[in-house]
């Protein structure tokens, strides 16, 4: 059942309590409550998603933007890479967590990602092959809204059938056959990828969303939780934000972290409940590194420094932060038919964010490279990313007042910058700093101007003669490596990736946060499931990735204490 007040909650002892139900705690809430035997508590500092238009309709997703009642409406420390510019970085708040307002791009990341986790970590299990059941059980390909036929735009076959559901765009754009013909036509650099599913994400494709078939939001919320709400063995509560996790006892000369203490506000009173078998963390890259640290979980002299008593002492909480830097390369174009001629005449925001329809994973010449160690973690994963939208979308510039654009945003999808969180207070309620360090390694700079100069060269094709009249903005103007770089500094916002900031590693390793069970390392009755322990950033949209990590730890568990 879903309360909202805690003195409501019918009991103080479940064998697991799960904080945050975004978008990996949805996952574990319906596969943990699958077993009878087992009672689940899930505690959300967010509302309900039910009713929450702006959830549902792919279109308003921007429109959760900036500052929204639905979101921790974050931002970063000033970023020395960027013109110490600060960035937005929020979450979502609220049932599905941040698959409740994302974008929605779907990509599962390449077969060589997950194979360096596994090498990474020493442990098989994450290999892309061993991972392969818990990508199908998540999510399957539905057809798109408008029923249209897509046949030569997915491959069915490297679908699953799990609740997620996957569709191709309902709705054709003026450029997506310009995009697909230019790469058809620049097929040595720009290779047409009939599925980013394949395992091989390389090359242009069409873009898959996390969208049902009548055109409505599948997140976490509506695909793995809504239906089970009524299980007699599940009780979430909402609106209710986890302060800290209290240290239970001892065993083996390590401390139980089995009590999990919450409040609904920074003054208001603080409530506990017992695991009698684990707390599961899925709070997210920055709320899951500020929980362990408020718990005396991280570096034992900066937490000393801050007045927490250190308990255990792991240096990489809060480390380790990796995030997809993006910005945007305008075109003006010569039709009225974007979706900037809406904007202009609606003067509504819907459509300024026009999400893309075709997007592209690519890799660098080795010269870019400089020599040094390639980022990326293999041929099937891109160095950088192309995401197609058919009008102006806001990123760091305003929309201008007439006139119609194109927009190719350039992502680089394998960084080399690493950032950190730490607590800026021990109020729970505080935010923490945020530090993505975006373009702080000069090979992501390297990258980025790669990429711009890429999108420059893929509109050379003949499919986009006549069309497209000139380059435009801030970037537009820039011609010089150098200018490009620069424009860069200027352009640069998150594509909202952040990960890795209680990175997994071997379990004997001195670094990392997380075993390869992922349980808190030098703790009992403590284990982290979401975008935190992802030992390096995938090289593609990240919630693809959460849903697979949250469905590999639920059989972890299920085996673990059946
Ligand atoms: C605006 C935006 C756009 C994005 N676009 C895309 C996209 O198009 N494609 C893509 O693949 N990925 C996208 N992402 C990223 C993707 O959505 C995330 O990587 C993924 O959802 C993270 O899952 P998670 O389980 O780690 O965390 P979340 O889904 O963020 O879940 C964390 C949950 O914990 C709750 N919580 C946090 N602290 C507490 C506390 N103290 N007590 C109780 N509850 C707490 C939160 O409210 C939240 O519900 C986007 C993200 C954002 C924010």
């Amino acid at each position: 059942l879903l309360y909202t007040d805690p003195k409501k909650l019918p009991k103080i002892h479940y064998d697991f309590v799960i904080v945050g139900a975004g978008t990996a705690g949805n996952v574990m809430a319906n596969r943990l409550t699958e077993n009878g035997q087992f009672s689940v508590l899930v505690i959300e500092a967010g509302v309900n998603n039910e009713g929450v238009l702006a959830t549902t309709v792919p279109f308003l997703a921007p429109t959760s933007q900036p500052a929204s009642p639905i979101l921790w409406n974050y931002t970063t420390v000033p970023q020395k890479g960027l013109d110490n510019r600060v960035l937005g970085y929020s979450r979502g708040r609220i049932l599905g967590g941040s698959s409740s307002v994302n974008f929605m791009t779907y990509t599962r990341g390449s077969d060589d990602d997950y194979d360096r986790w596994a090498k990474l970590v020493e442990d098989q299990v994450w290999s892309a092959k061993n991972l392969e059941p818990y990508y199908l059980k998540s999510s399957r390909l539905v057809p798109p809204a408008d029923h249209h036929n897509t046949n030569g735009q997915v491959n069915p076959v490297v679908h699953g059938n799990g609740p997620v559901k996957i569709s191709v765009p309902g709705f054709p754009t003026d450029i997506d056959a310009r995009v697909i013909n230019s790469s058809h036509e620049l097929s040595s650099q720009f290779p047409f990828n009939l599925d980013v599913q394949s395992g091989n994400t390389i090359g242009i494709s069409v873009v898959q969303n996390t969208v049902d078939s009548q055109g409505r939001r599948s997140s976490s919320a509506t695909a793995y939780l809504q239906s089970i709400l009524d299980r007699p063995n599940l009780d979430v509560l909402i609106q209710t934000q986890v302060t800290r996790l209290k240290q239970s006892g001892i065993t083996s000369r390590k401390p139980i972290f089995k009590v999990v203490e919450f409040a609904q506000s920074s003054t208001g009173p603080r409530f506990q409940v017992t695991a009698n078998n684990e707390v599961i963390l899925c709070t997210g890259t920055i709320n899951t590194p500020q929980i362990l640290m408020l718990s005396g979980i991280g570096d034992a002299i900066t937490l000393k420094k801050i007045g927490i008593t250190p308990i255990v002492d792991l240096p990489d909480v809060g480390q380790n932060l990796q995030d997809h830097p993006i910005l945007s390369n305008y075109f003006v174009v010569n039709t009225t038919n974007t979706f900037d001629t809406e904007w202009n005449t609606t003067g509504e925001g819907l459509f300024v964010d026009a999400p893309g329809n075709t997007l592209g994973f690519l890799r660098v010449n080795q010269s870019v490279l400089h020599g040094v160690a390639d980022p990326s973690a293999g041929p099937k994963s891109g160095h950088f990313e192309m995401i197609f939208a058919d009008g102006f979308a806001v990123t760091a510039e305003a929309s201008p007042a007439s006139g119609n654009y194109i927009t190719v945003n350039t992502a680089v999808v394998s960084p080399s910058s690493r950032g950190s969180i730490t607590l800026a207070s021990t109020d729970p309620f505080a935010f923490p700093n945020m530090d993505p360090a975006f373009l702080t390694a000069s090979l992501d700079v390297s990258i980025m101007v790669a990429a711009v100069k890429a999108v420059r060269q893929f509109v050379t094709a003949s499919p986009w003669r006549g069309y497209i009249t000139s380059r435009f903005g801030n970037m537009g103007m820039a011609n010089t490596d150098e200018e490009i770089a620069a424009a860069s500094r200027l352009g640069v916002v998150t594509i909202w990736h952040p990960t890795s900031t209680a990175m997994m590693s071997p379990a004997n390793a001195s670094w990392g946060v997380v075993d390869t069970r992922l349980l808190v390392k030098g703790t009992v009755g403590l284990r982290i499931v979401d975008a935190s322990v992802f030992p390096v950033i995938p090289a593609g949209h990240t919630v693809g990735p959460v849903y697979i990590v949250a469905e590999r730890a639920a059989d972890f568990i299920k085996s673990e204490w059946c």
